[in-house]
């Protein structure tokens, strides 16, 4: 059986290239890689179909077919549509109605269409409910983050609503939801809270009914324990001398502090300054524990932050000049991290100083970062706002902390709490990498999939109402 993945965003390479270096390069990647992957060792074939770019800037994504060394049955397919430069995922609305017709063109050479579509982020439903209406094959839909929370977090309302579109294009990603939700045979989805707290978002009511089992599936993603592992490997040591060089570049005596760490997207909705007003505000803490940011595709973020693309190099001048506010440029090291197998050697660096993984993110639909934290043993402290809420307690037994992303001080007492509490930090070192591996693996996120799949695919959905404007590549009008 072929199954398509659509995910026009971002892009996938041998190299995993720009991971987290751009907003457009994170977690959803990191789920769609490690799926279909996952899919194709049960016998699924598998098309990733994203979009060919031609850009002296991104040089990785040129060739219209790749694939992952040493993985049978994942095809990378990149489509020619928008143009051929690089296009933030805000920019490729108007473009997906040929991203629909490069797929047809595709498929009808080959002779063969595949017999399902699993569909990625607002951009990837839209366009699996257009190839739904124009060839009939049925569609799930995994939003990995939905605009309403985007909309809430960034504090959108009537009066500012026109100012922020121009930027987040909400007035397309909307419909393109509303649409992907109601017409998917399934809405696949990390937690239970993100079927009954993210659907139902009153932008989504009519569209989508929470209370209706037959229109959603839990099916937790998973942690590659290959790379994420308490097991230290031939990494580790460079990763530490790495460490240790950032650290006593800026600071002579911290270098055996615990460490707390903060590696997700350099991304406003992350609050990473949320966790940085927190720890500069404890002076215990800023005593007993050093404070590191991974910033991903940067040497030294006080010379160079400008080099990060759009809105991260914003964050971290915002970063830094709360850091210097507070004279603490010797506190709080940034270091580049440039693949999860480096982060993984952090995060045991980390674990054995009794260090913890904070995650403060105003909202967080799941979080896989946290769980490979976890893999790799080290506790985590994270954003009571979502999927952590789920994974960080399990039939009463903690696994972590979990705090108010919006309260400095429930963000002190939880860090506190963990680097203070040897014992609890030991403890729940003791045991986190074994609750990983034993309820997160993608071979069981695959299984889930695949399951309900084979149950959806007797059944036809409604046909779909696609607004003309994505059929005709045209204006969407304002949402309010
Ligand atoms: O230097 C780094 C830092 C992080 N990562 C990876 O980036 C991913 C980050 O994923 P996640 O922590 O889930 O955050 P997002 O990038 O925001 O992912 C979005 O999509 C994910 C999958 O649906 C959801 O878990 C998130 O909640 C959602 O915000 C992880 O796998 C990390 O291993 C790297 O590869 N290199
Ligand atoms: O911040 P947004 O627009 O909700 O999107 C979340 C982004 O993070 C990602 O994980 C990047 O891969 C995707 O889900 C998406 O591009």
């Amino acid at each position: 059986m072929k199954i398509a993945f659509l995910n026009p965003q971002g892009n996938f390479d041998s190299l995993d290239s720009h991971w987290t270096d751009h907003p457009d390069f994170g977690g959803q990647l990191v789920y769609v890689k490690e799926l279909a992957i996952a899919m194709a060792s049960l016998g699924i074939d598998v098309d990733i179909i994203t979009r060919r770019i031609v850009d002296e800037e991104w040089p990785e994504f040129s060739e219209s077919f790749d694939s992952y060394p040493g993985v049978g049955g994942v095809r990378i397919v990149r489509m020619e549509f928008g143009g051929l430069k690089f296009l933030p995922k805000e920019k490729l609305w108007k473009h997906l109605k040929d991203y629909v017709v490069e797929i047809e063109k595709l498929y009808e050479k080959e002779g063969e269409f595949p017999s399902f579509v699993t569909a990625h982020y607002g951009d990837g439903g839209i366009a699996a409910a257009i190839l739904n209406f124009k060839r009939d094959i049925p569609f799930s839909f995994t939003a990995h983050s939905l605009g309403a929370q985007k909309m809430d977090k960034l504090g959108i309302t009537l009066e500012n609503f026109h100012e922020f579109d121009q930027i987040y294009n909400f007035s397309y990603r909307i419909p393109a939801e509303r649409v992907s939700m109601r017409y998917s045979t399934i809405n696949f989805v990390s937690t239970r809270q993100e079927r009954f707290e993210q659907y139902s978002h009153p932008l989504y009511r009519g569209w989508i009914e929470v209370e209706d089992d037959s229109k959603f599936a839990v099916v937790p993603p998973g942690v590659n324990t290959g790379i994420f592992s308490p097991v230290p490997s031939e990494l580790d040591e460079e990763i530490n001398e790495r460490y240790n060089y950032t650290v006593t570049s800026y600071s002579t005596d911290r270098l055996e502090k615990p460490v707390i760490i903060s590696s997700s997207r350099i991304d406003p909705k992350k609050n990473i300054s949320g966790l940085l007003k927190a720890y500069l505000s404890d002076s215990e803490l800023v005593e007993t524990a050093n404070l590191l940011i991974v910033t991903r595709g940067i040497s030294n973020v006080y010379s160079d932050y400008n080099v990060l693309r759009n809105e991260a190099s914003e964050v971290l001048k915002k970063l830094v000049s709360l850091i210097d506010e507070h004279n603490a440029r010797n506190k709080v090291f940034f270091m580049n991290i440039s693949n999860q197998w480096e982060l993984a050697a952090l995060y045991r660096i980390a674990s054995r100083k009794g260090g913890v993984f904070a995650l403060t993110s105003l909202y967080e639909p799941f979080g896989l970062a946290p769980l490979e934290a976890m893999a790799c043993g080290l506790p985590v402290v994270a954003t009571r706002n979502g999927g952590p809420s789920e994974f960080l307690k399990r039939h009463g037994v903690e696994y972590g902390v979990l705090i108010d992303p919006e309260n400095t001080a429930s963000i002190a007492n939880g860090l506190k709490r963990l680097i203070l509490d040897k014992d609890f930090n030991r403890e729940l070192t003791a045991r986190i990498s074994e609750y990983v591996g034993k309820y997160y693996s993608w071979k069981a996120t695959a299984r889930g999939y695949l399951e309900v799949i084979e149950e959806k695919m007797k059944h036809r959905n409604e046909v779909p109402e696609i607004p003309e404007f994505f059929l005709t590549g045209g204006e969407a009008p304002s949402l309010f």
